[in-house]
């Protein structure tokens, strides 16, 4: 029988999303998501799409990502698609932080697992749980290939003039600090579905690429490449995220430590995990606050404002270094599902070409978009992300060139 299935983890710093693909016809077989990982109200939810049973969900404390791993793979077994099954072609693996060195997906041997180790400063809250989801893996199949796809992939073609900051240089190199981006996968899927869409190939065309989920980036993609992107050394910069600050002025942090008495780690947590949208306003879910925006609530609109404005920045700077914009695409969970955020980014930037017709942004669905009025020089769309089918197609690629 030939291996033909590819398994793949997404696993990040609370959650982990999971999908079986069989890659001769790219079929999801199975998808699910654990959610809450290390909180007593873990919840999993499975559907077995192979099988056409209905979804099944649990709730129950999930103690960390080993745990949630082997709860994947014992509701996986139910269907009659574990793990030790000879179909079984590879296990994929969404790896955050890539640094410098891996430009490529990458089979997972001691080595890679070490850098992806030593790489864990700079992507504290998504390196570990990707090494667990790969030890994990890598327990449960020894035999199989384990394969990372890095999030830093896509970015490493970057010019250095968008990829070095300003300082000093040799320090810069001795820890090297550089801007490495994130979401890459994403970026990259989106980029070229965005060309598909327009019935153009990739190398045409010139896309931004924002892509807004918990996390958020924007990227500057010219003919299929990418010249710049928002995030930097670790997923903090740029964009105001769900519990991210993005951009601030470095000084913020010697103010907070000099004069504000906190310690650095205190001032990480503010700024990774208490600041963005949670930080302006409590809540860090878009839906919840359009629903208090509605109500009348003025923290929740300035919140939503500063979200608006530094979108609309990064906008404008990736119109000015790509110079020729072909197409501006909105992407995960607030991209996808966020009518107001879309209509609101590109408001006032009709002189860029730019505008949302508002009956096509107001429809909702799954299949990538246009959202721009017909005669509009630059397309806007609604381009859904898949990084797991990304994953899966990479992971499989290897693993056919490598045996
Ligand atoms: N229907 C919706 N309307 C507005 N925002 C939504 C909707 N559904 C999801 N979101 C937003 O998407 C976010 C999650 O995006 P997602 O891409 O799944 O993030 P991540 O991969 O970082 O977990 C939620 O926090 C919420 O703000
Ligand atoms: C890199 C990053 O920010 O990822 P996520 O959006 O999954 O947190
Ligand atoms: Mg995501």
């Amino acid at each position: 029988m030939s291996s033909s299935r590819v398994l793949v983890l997404n696993s990040g710093s609370s959650s982990v999303k999971y999908q079986l693909l069989d890659m001769r016809d790219s079929g999801r077989l199975a998808v699910g998501l654990v959610e809450r990982i290390g909180e007593r109200s873990s919840r999993l939810k499975h559907t077995p799409l192979a099988t056409g049973g209905p979804t099944r969900e649990s709730n129950g404390p999930i103690a960390d990502h080993d745990a949630a791993l082997k709860a994947v793979a014992a509701e996986l077994a139910q269907d009659g698609l574990g793990l030790d099954s000879p179909e079984l072609a590879a296990i994929g693996h969404r790896v955050v932080h890539g640094g410098k060195h891996f430009t490529e997906p990458t089979v997972v041997d001691d080595t890679v697992l070490a850098e992806i180790e030593r790489l864990i400063p700079v992507a504290p809250l998504h390196n570990p749980a990707n090494l667990t989801g790969i030890r994990t893996a890598r327990a449960l199949r020894p035999d199989l290939p384990q394969v990372a796809v890095f999030d830093t992939a896509f970015h490493t073609t970057m010019p250095e003039s968008a990829a070095r900051y300003a300082i000093d240089v040799e320090t810069a190199d001795a820890h090297r600090i550089r801007r490495y981006g994130f979401h890459g996968t994403s970026h990259a899927y989106v980029s070229r579905a965005t060309a598909k869409l327009l019935g153009r190939a990739p190398e045409e065309v010139n896309v931004i690429v924002l892509h807004l989920g918990n996390g958020a980036s924007a990227s500057a993609v010219r003919g299929g490449v990418c010249v710049d992107t928002s995030m930097g050394l670790t997923p903090l910069e740029g964009l105001v995220m769900g519990t991210r600050s993005g951009d601030t002025d470095p000084a913020v942090i010697f103010h907070l430590a000099r004069v504000g008495g906190m310690s650095i780690d205190e001032i990480d947590t503010l700024l990774n995990k208490k600041s963005g949208l949670v930080g302006l306003c409590g809540d860090n879910d878009m839906r919840e606050i359009r629903r208090r925006i509605d109500e009348g609530d003025a923290r929740a609109k300035l919140a939503f404002d500063i979200y608006i404005h530094r979108l609309k920045k990064y906008i404008g700077a990736y119109y000015a270094v790509l110079g020729r914009v072909d197409a501006v695409a909105f992407t995960a969970g607030v991209g996808e599902n966020a009518a107001e955020v879309r209509a609101a980014a590109v408001a006032g930037l009709e002189t860029l070409g730019l505008a949302v017709d508002g009956g096509l942004n107001a429809v909702r669905g799954d299949e990538p978009r246009l959202i721009s009025p017909a005669d509009a020089r630059v397309a806007v769309a609604v381009v859904p992300t898949d990084e797991e089918l990304e994953i899966a197609t990479q992971t499989y690629a290897l693993v056919r060139k490598t045996n």
